[in-house]
């Protein structure tokens, strides 16, 4: 560990942590600063996978309006700290012979950030900042409030830092150096968020139902899990759309802030009573029912149209489900309940309240986009609809001068609908849950942009996991050059019927293990099919049922890529692809068959594979060439075709052997190939 008074002097002297400091150019200390980043170089200097953006070098230039630089940096390894001195000396920084160095190491574990902020229109950077994180607690950002009882859950897990109202711009600052990321609906989670957190956000926590504010695509290709709190505020949203209705229809608002200018308006304010009339209920899930239950309470009639709705859940609280058009022309009331999505935004406009009945009452406690605010101002003034209560609006807080809102037929509250204290309460423990889960490795049960495995299924499937992603590792290191990965057929040996085995965590194992080696992208499940798309990798599963007890999900797992060179040519099968096959067995994963070659060693550590002339003798000399190097075989095994023909020996080992050692056995007279592979 590096000495924490060494990083709090050093922090002192020159990095700032707070993002509205500004300082003259002549305090950023620059040999201290390269001094700082040479010790950081030298502890780090094995970690090879740097995450880099040099582009946000080119705003040293000054070039920036912008009143602190909007790119953070977050690497982990020395690389980066090799290019950033580089790029700093390119760039007339001085740095000191680099004499100095400290005789601990860096927890690796936790990631460094540096940020560059120019001052606007300096030439270079003012404050520099970096932070080394000394424990391997992660980071969560709640951007917005969340209740007392989920910060208590993040922070016995996690540092927490709360900050709200956060520009995008300190958003995007901010992110490098956090895990995860809290918000409800007023942050935007913009693919420049993802982009800015280069790499280290794994989390986003929407403490809520609506992920419309979160960039789903752009987080799924930056492997970022998104999880929300879809049932905390149901009750509360659906309680909020009654409160609306009721109070539209009774002009509760409007009254009351007449009393209160002094009036006594009780003509003007005459309501209509909901016993009886017919309320279309549009999106008929948590929220939708509850409100549809609620509505029969009161005496009305409640229809709702829902395209993805079971109709017996409809039917068990005594709802019609109708079509959409036939919902929006008989109802006297009409009550929002959708997700804002591409199909459902601006859903009513002026085409759909023409169809509408002359007078009707509009709730919307879903979101504003689902409808086209100018058209309700339009059909609010031509009587078609005669009141509007809305929660949600397009743009949030609304313009001031917002005609909607100033509109005298439209109650409205600020987006109040999941603000309950015992709502506020049970989204912020739901969403703490499963973002803690998420950053624990664990599949989260409200992941929004990842298959969702149940843990059960997990557990069973865990050694399988392991296989899966072993397999793909060795396949893709016995492709010569490793790329050119384009065909790749996955087969799964198993007695479980298909809708017994979901292989989809299965596949995005192997599509790690297929991509992490030859590219700096982290794979995951969240952006495994999105990874292997982007770099044109088609893979094909298919399954050979096996007459079998199906106690054991599978029997064996074989990964096949097609229309490659390899690097061992015993790799290739009899059909021309590269094969390698595996099994589990007592937990273990192990490597069962190589192209046509039979073999069985445990996937731990490293393997060399060797094709030989099979002969009395050659384990022996191939371990004695280890041995000399003091590598430690931790198994062997042959499979050969028939006695004295050709074989592949499979040797595992604990180290890497040196490149001389390596050539050593490859010299062997009765050794035709060999191969090393890393797990
Ligand atoms: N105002 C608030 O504070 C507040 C609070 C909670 C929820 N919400 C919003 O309310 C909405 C519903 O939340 P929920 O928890 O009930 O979600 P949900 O997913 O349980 O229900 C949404 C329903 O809409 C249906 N749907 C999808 N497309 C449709 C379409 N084109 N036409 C009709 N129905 C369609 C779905 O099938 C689903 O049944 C969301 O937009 C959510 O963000 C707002
Ligand atoms: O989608 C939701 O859960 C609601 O709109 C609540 O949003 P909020 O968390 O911003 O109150």
């Amino acid at each position: 560990m590096v000495p924490k008074s060494l990083l709090s002097c050093v922090s002192n002297s020159l990095f700032f942590h707070n993002p509205e400091s500004r300082f003259p150019s002549s305090s950023f200390n620059v040999p201290v600063f390269a001094w700082f980043c040479f010790a950081l170089f030298e502890f780090d200097h094995e970690h090879a996978n740097a995450w880099t953006n040099f582009k946000s070098w080119d705003s040293w230039n000054g070039n920036s309006n912008k009143p602190y630089l909007s790119h953070s940096l977050i690497f982990n390894s020395s690389q980066f700290l090799h290019n950033l001195m580089a790029t700093a000396t390119s760039r007339t920084l001085r740095f000191p012979s680099p004499s100095l160095s400290l005789s601990s190491r860096l927890p690796l574990s936790s990631a460094f950030s540096v940020s560059l902020r120019p001052h606007r229109g300096a030439a270079r950077p003012l404050v520099v900042l970096v932070s080394a994180g000394l424990n391997a607690k992660p980071t969560v950002l709640v951007a917005e409030k969340l209740g007392d009882a989920g910060l208590k859950l993040l922070k016995e897990f996690a540092n927490v830092d709360c900050s709200y109202n956060l520009s995008t711009e300190e958003l995007c600052t901010k992110i490098s150096l956090c895990d995860a990321l809290i918000v409800r609906s007023g942050t935007k989670v913009s693919r420049e968020v993802f982009e800015s957190s280069g790499g280290r956000l794994k989390v986003v926590g929407r403490a809520g139902v609506g992920i419309d504010n979160v960039d789903l695509a752009a987080a799924t290709e930056h492997g970022c899990l998104v999880v929300n709190a879809p049932t905390a505020n149901t009750v509360a949203a659906a309680e909020h759309g009654i409160a609306l209705l009721a109070a539209m229809a009774r002009n509760v608002a409007q009254a009351d802030a007449s009393v209160k200018a002094g009036k006594w308006q009780r003509n003007k304010y005459v309501g209509v009573s909901l016993v009886g009339k017919t309320l279309a209920v549009l999106g008929f899930g948590k929220v939708g029912s509850e409100v549809a239950r609620r509505a029969k309470g009161l005496g009305m009639n409640v229809i709702a149209h829902d395209p993805y709705a079971p109709a017996d859940r409809a039917r068990a609280i005594g709802v019609e489900l109708v079509s959409f058009d036939e919902a929006i022309s008989s109802a006297d009331f009409i009550s929002l309940h959708m997700p804002l999505t591409a199909a459902t935004s601006k859903i009513l406009n002026d085409e759909t309240f023409a169809k509408m009945k002359s007078g009707v009452r509009i709730v919307n406690v879903a979101r504003g986009g689902v409808i086209d605010e100018d058209a309700l101002v339009r059909a609010l003034d031509s009587g078609i609809v005669a009141q509007a209560a809305l929660d949600v609006f397009t743009e949030e807080p609304p313009p001031k001068d917002s005609k909607l809102i100033l509109h005298e037929l439209v109650t409205a509250t600020p987006h109040l609908g999941a603000s309950t204290t015992e709502a506020q309460e049970g989204v912020a423990i739901e969403i703490a849950e499963a973002v803690v889960g998420a950053l624990r490795g664990e599949l989260a049960a409200t992941a929004v942009n990842a298959p969702m495995v149940p843990s059960e299924v997990l557990s069973e499937l865990k050694p399988f996991v392991d296989l899966a992603e072993k397999l793909g590792r060795l396949a893709v290191q016995l492709v010569a050059g490793g790329s050119g990965v384009k065909t790749v057929k996955v087969t799964y040996a198993t007695a479980r019927a298909p809708d017994d085995l979901d292989t989809r965590l299965l596949r995005a194992m192997i599509t790690k293990g297929l991509i992490e080696p030859i590219s700096s992208v982290f794979v995951n499940l969240v952006n495994a099919d999105f990874s292997a798309k982007q770099r044109g990798i088609r893979i094909t599963e298919e399954r050979i049922l096996l007459d079998a007890s199906p106690e054991n999900p599978l029997e064996f797992i074989q990964v096949q890529i097609a229309n490659v060179e390899s690097r061992f040519a015993s790799a290739i099968s009899d059909s021309g692809e590269i094969k390698v096959e595996g099994r589990v067995k007592d937990g273990i994963p192990h490597l069962t068959k190589v192209g046509s070659f039979d073999v069985d060693v445990s996937l731990e550590g490293s393997i060399i594979l060797c094709r030989q002339v099979d002969q009395p003798g050659m384990i022996g000399k191939v371990g004695s060439v280890l041995g000399e190097e003091n590598v430690n075989v931790s198994f062997m095994s042959v499979g050969r075709i028939a006695p004295r023909k050709h074989a592949v020996m499979a040797i595992g080992v604990d180290e890497q052997p040196c490149k001389e050692s390596l050539k050593k056995i490859g010299d062997i007279p009765a050794v035709e190939e060999l191969v090393f592979l890393k797990l």
